[in-house]
């Protein structure tokens, strides 16, 4: 497993990493190396490039003075300042901590040699509840039963600052580079990186440890230990992670992925490869990942995400950044596609069984989900038209930067006083509907789903296979600039496989693997647009999640499938001419726009951003042969 021992058991002298002793203690040779040929990186990013420049004299004073000005962001306080200010005795720790014999086994060694004063080991969630409540001013329960908590200063992923250690396994495995999400770091800075989040656990007078399970197919199952500062983070990942039986628990022993969550602490920007005072940091020789300055706990379940995105294709497994349900005759659809695109609320169906909202893996046995929960987007959310994902919101469900009524505790889940990416984190049960366990035989149904913010493309479409390759691999979609005032251009945005962000090897190596496996087994690929119809964004509106679902019916009673087709100009889509619950004119994008001139406009710049963005994956890395690679291209729009 790990390369190097912990610090500790390494016997390192104070100093002994800037200056190599000439007669080395217990340290690798492995590590030695890497001190000596000082981090090497033909393809570093830009940014990193300067990063581990020395500033000169004028650069750092500028640096200093800005230091100054900004003390770290992360350090703003969370509370809310109103609330309840009963005053509660301090609890005591609950005996399992004892029995878990953490604190003698377990613990991570700093060489301090600090060990935190109590250890709360998969607790309850009414528990967490209780020392949320206790200790976290931010944590209020909401009139449903949930947990409301708020994140601090980041309210979303912080993809700039996530960081992967490059050493030899890595180097030659992980899409480095230009284009790439992964940003290198070398072993030495990981590891004061994880001393700098271990001590500050350290030094809390408790810390919650979750440990917990990914993958429901028994043969791929993993142990994840948590380590966090805060109640809510236990809770979430108790919610995110596939929750131990009492036995499973009891027989846990030593985890396979260690995540150090120190976010209520900053990183050093200061320290080599950081940017910011926000880090998080991915050790796939280590098994360990290290989270400080952020509190967002997204983090957390995509830093796992993004470990399966390594791990799982070494086996042959495709891992997805996709939502998965199963129809009552067995046939699985997968639904693809970029944050807010419609994954957990088009997944979420009262005929379908649930099978996950976020991450699945499909292998040679079918799919199966990575997790043991949701994290549903829930700003706007109405009962009326999400009736599942709302009563999945009761007691036990995480809050994160909701607002609410001061005095009834009534959500208002229009309100984005804190964020536009509200989020609701609850297990995989609080839907009526789910598959449990959570896997399913191959899917028939691949949806890629996009918000297309232009307007251009239609509601539907049947893609060929090379069609579907080609638009997983582009992985549209359109950001719209709403919540800025003045601001109505919509901006588009392509990442890889539909999850660019959490991809460890080159895109067409899972590209190859799902053309691979859809053909095996006779997938019919789908690209539903849930953005906008009639105009862009500003003139036109976004498409009723009543058609998508009507629409989505229709793909899962194969009235689609049996529907006669026009072909669209520039991206040559097949639409259906009708579908059940659509009014046909909405079929057709072009028919919506009053303005023709505009929509053609509209329509050729957007196809020359695919176009722009495609030119990097024409050689089809080194996954695809040439002529699949030329098949491909020659699916895109003309
Ligand atoms: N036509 C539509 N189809 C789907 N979703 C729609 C539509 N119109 C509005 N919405 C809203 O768009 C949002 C889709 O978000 P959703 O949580 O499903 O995204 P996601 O793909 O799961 O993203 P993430 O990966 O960030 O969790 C929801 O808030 C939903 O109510
Ligand atoms: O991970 C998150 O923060 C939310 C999410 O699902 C995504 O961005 O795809
Ligand atoms: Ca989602
Ligand atoms: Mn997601």
């Amino acid at each position: 497993m790990g390369t190097v021992p912990d610090g500790d058991q390494a016997g390192l002298p104070n100093g002994g990493f800037t200056t190599p002793p000439s007669s080395p203690p217990r340290v690798e040779q492995s590590l030695l190396d890497m001190i000596a040929h000082q981090p090497r990186a033909p393809n570093l990013h830009g940014l990193q490039r300067l990063q581990k420049k020395a500033p000169d004299a004028g650069t750092a004073s500028k640096e200093l003075e800005g230091m100054e000005r900004s003390l770290s962001a992360t350090l703003t306080s969370v509370a809310r300042r109103r609330g309840p200010t009963v005053t509660r005795g301090s609890l005591p720790a609950s005996p399992r901590d004892e029995e878990s014999g953490f604190l003698a086994n377990h613990w991570p060694a700093s060489d301090a040699g600090l060990k935190p004063t109590t250890v709360f080991h998969n607790l309850s969630p009414a528990e967490l509840y209780e020392k949320a409540l206790q200790f976290d001013r931010s944590a209020h329960v909401v009139s449903s039963g949930a947990l409301a908590v708020i994140s601090g200063a980041k309210t979303g992923r912080s993809p700039k600052d996530k960081r992967v250690v490059r050493d030899g396994e890595t180097d030659a495995n992980v899409w480095w580079g230009e284009g790439s999400p992964n940003l290198e770091m070398d072993e030495r800075s990981f590891l004061i990186n994880r001393e700098r989040a271990v001590d500050y656990l350290n030094i809390l007078d408790h810390v919650y440890v979750f440990d917990g399970f990914v993958n429901w197919d028994p043969a791929h199952r993993m142990k994840v230990r948590v380590v966090c500062a805060l109640a809510y983070h236990a809770l979430f990942m108790h919610n995110m992670l596939i929750r131990p039986t009492r036995e499973e628990l009891e027989n846990f022993g030593v985890p396979d992925f260690t995540i150090y969550n120190a976010g209520p602490f900053p990183a050093n920007r200061y320290s080599n490869y950081m940017s910011s005072s926000t880090t998080v940091d991915i050790h796939i020789s280590r098994r360990e990942m290290v989270i400080l300055g952020t509190q967002y706990a997204g983090e957390m379940k995509k830093g796992i995400f993004s470990v399966m995105h390594y791990l799982m294709p070494l086996q042959n497994i495709l891992s997805l950044h996709s939502g998965c349900n199963i129809g009552p005759k067995g046939d699985v659809s997968l639904f693809f596609g970029l944050s807010g695109t419609g994954k957990t609320t088009l997944s979420t169906d009262p005929r379908r069984p649930l099978i996950g909202d976020d991450e699945h893996c499909w292998g040679p046995n079918g799919v199966f989900n990575i997790e043991g929960g949701c994290y549903a987007k829930c700003i706007g959310l109405k009962p009326q038209s999400e009736p599942e994902i709302h009563r999945a919101i009761r007691f036990g469900t995480v809050l994160e930067n909701v607002v609410f009524e001061d005095d009834t505790r009534e959500v208002d889940f229009d309100a984005n006083n804190i964020t536009e990416n509200t989020r609701a984190s609850y297990p995989i049960h609080y839907i009526d509907n789910v598959r449990l366990p959570c896997t399913g035989p191959h899917p028939k149904n691949v949806i890629l789903l996009c918000c297309d913010a232009f307007g251009v493309l239609p509601p539907v479409s049947r893609l060929s296979e090379p069609q579907a390759m080609y638009h997983f691999i582009s992985g549209y979609t359109a950001k719209v600039a709403g919540t800025e005032v003045g601001v109505t251009e919509p901006e588009a945005t392509f990442s890889a496989c539909f999850g660019g962000a959490f991809l460890l090897w080159h895109p067409m190596k899972y590209a190859a693997m799902l053309a691979e496996k859809m053909e095996k087994h006779g997938a019919t690929a789908w690209l539903v647009n849930t953005g906008w119809a009639g105009g862009s964004y500003g003139t036109g509106n976004r498409i009723k999640l009543s058609f998508t679902r009507a629409i989505i019916d229709a793909i899962h009673s194969g009235e689609l499938l049996a529907a006669e087709y026009t072909n669209t100009p520039v991206f040559n889509l097949k639409v259906p001419k009708k579908c059940p619950g659509v009014p046909s004119s909405l079929l057709m994008p072009e028919a919506q726009w009053a303005d023709k001139a505009e929509f053609r406009k509209t329509l050729d710049n957007l196809a020359d951003r695919f176009r722009r963005n495609f030119v990097q994956y024409e050689g089809g890395g080194a996954y695809i042969s040439k002529d699949i690679a030329d098949k491909i291209k020659g699916a895109a729009p003309v």
